[in-house]
């Protein structure tokens, strides 16, 4: 027993020792960092949030002031350009597709992904049916949805950002009672909860034991064949068609480059692009009900520069101000992802001991940052207008990150948002239903910040 006895103290001895050298580790190396709670080892900051992520909590430890913010531009684009690699995807059969897109990818395949994404997002924005168009064809579908009853606007915008998506990489859009269509939606936000979620973040700690017990990480693995195998049938399905001269969505781009890139960058697009667009025009709805003034002095603004059957373009935006400045608002004061995506600092990187770390880039928080905006906490247009009422555009306003690795789809989400907001504000008034008196604006964390479920009626104007 003595023996053991030994042999379990060295044990704990050792372990125990490990833990110190690691904290010490961290603590050096997070003062290389913009300020923050210093990580602990193995759990890293999870303890201090109460394994619970508190915007408020997040906002007050982790605040990146803009005077930092172009140090952590500088750091993002170069020694923090690297994400995590991601070990979740290993237990899936198409594990290597995840790591060969653009969100989770490093190194040349990152590069070739990402230069081949923004052309091909760029190449289809020209042309008569560009993306503008595909965007403007959905917001006609999804007014046909509201009607004075009152309705959760949730899954109405979830389902015209998602098609949008569709059009881009498919060539067409699904009615929204399509068996396939909510396949391929509730994959898309499985995963993309997943990835998002603290169980990911605890998965990644340990993979190989976390992959054979039950939780969270199968359904998100599903997910991904499911996501997969839609990819392959479409790609068949443009294969058998043949490609035309001019490619008109992204798989015939991906079937003209298919030698030197892969196909998941499809995926990605999903992932990145549905849930983020539909939570911001969510959250502009709540606030419309909130601020029912500010509601009314967008129509005023839209009545007096559109006509009621005029088509809306992402232009009109430079005549609008007040319109503009509002949906700028929206995305400064719902602030959905507070916290980037994991970086990895690179081996290479001149500061020693900090070599593999990971790092939660809280670029979010500046969109609160005290010195930056003149009421951070108060919905507040006035942020993005001068006193002649023209729109400013402010620098801390990052929304979309920054760096190498900005999103890639901010253009195509600022039209969505643009359009999508104008039509329905052009069409309805948007109150409370009979007997609701409070409007909750309190997020929650499902994946990004989103509002509690709401209803609202709409009422034609
Ligand atoms: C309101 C809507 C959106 C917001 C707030 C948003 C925000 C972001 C943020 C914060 C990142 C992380 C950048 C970083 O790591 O520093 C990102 C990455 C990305 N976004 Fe978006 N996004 C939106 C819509 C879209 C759309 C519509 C698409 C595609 C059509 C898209 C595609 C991507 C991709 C592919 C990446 C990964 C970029 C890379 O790793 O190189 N996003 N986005």
């Amino acid at each position: 027993i003595s023996k053991m006895l030994t042999i379990s103290q060295a044990l704990i001895a050792l372990i125990v020792s490990f833990l110190i050298m690691q904290f010490l580790k961290l603590r050096q190396a997070s003062r290389h960092l913009p300020p923050g709670p210093i990580p602990l080892p193995v759990v890293g900051n999870l303890l201090q949030l109460h394994f619970h992520l508190h915007r408020d909590f997040l906002m007050k430890v982790s605040i990146f002031r803009y005077s930092l913010i172009n140090r952590l531009i500088a750091k993002l684009s170069d020694q923090l350009l690297d994400r995590r690699e991601v070990s979740f995807s290993m237990g899936c059969k198409n594990w290597f597709l995840v790591a060969s897109g653009i969100i989770f990818s490093n190194g040349r395949t990152w590069k070739q992904q990402r230069r081949f994404g923004v052309m091909t997002l760029r190449h289809l924005g020209m042309g008569k049916k560009g993306l503008e168009y595909w965007v403007q064809e959905e917001a006609h579908h999804l007014l046909q949805h509201f009607a004075k009853k009152p309705l959760d606007p949730c899954l109405p915008l979830f389902h015209s950002v998602s098609n949008v998506i569709c059009a881009v990489v498919f060539g067409y859009r699904f009615p929204s009672e399509d068996k396939n269509f909510h396949r391929l939606l509730k994959a898309t936000e499985t995963l993309f909860r997943f990835t998002e979620s603290l169980g990911h973040h605890l998965y990644e700690l340990a993979p190989h034991i976390i992959h054979h017990l039950p939780g969270p990480h199968k359904k998100a693995l599903s997910a991904y064949d499911v996501l997969n195998s839609f990819a392959k049938m479409e790609i068949t399905r443009h294969l058998e068609r043949g490609i035309p001269d001019k490619p008109q969505d992204f798989i015939d781009f991906y079937l003209v480059e298919m030698e030197k890139v892969s196909d998941s960058a499809t995926f990605d697009l999903f992932l990145a692009g549905s849930e983020t667009t539909a939570t911001t025009l969510y959250w502009s709805l709540l606030y419309m009900v909130a601020y029912p003034d500010i509601q009314e002095k967008v129509q005023q603004e839209l009545d007096a520069v559109l006509g009621s059957s005029q088509l809306i373009c992402y232009e009109d935006r430079k005549k609008m101000p007040y319109t503009n400045a509002v949906i700028h608002e929206i995305q400064r004061f719902s602030n959905i992802i507070p916290v980037g995506l994991p970086r990895v600092y690179k081996t290479e990187s001149v500061v020693s001991s900090l070599q593999g770390t990971t790092i939660f880039p809280n670029i979010g928080s500046v969109l609160y940052d005290p010195e930056q905006w003149e009421t951070p906490r108060q919905f507040n247009p006035g942020h993005f207008l001068d006193k002649d009422g023209n729109f400013v555009n402010q620098k801390a306003f990052l929304p979309f990150s920054a760096g190498h690795r900005v999103c890639l789809g901010e253009l195509l989400a600022r039209t969505e948002l643009f359009i999508f907001f104008s039509n329905l504000l052009r069409a309805f008034t948007f109150r409370l239903p009979e007997g609701v008196k409070q409007v909750n604006i309190e997020p929650i964390l499902a994946g990004t910040w989103q509002p509690h479920p709401y209803g609202i009626c709409a009422v034609p104007r």
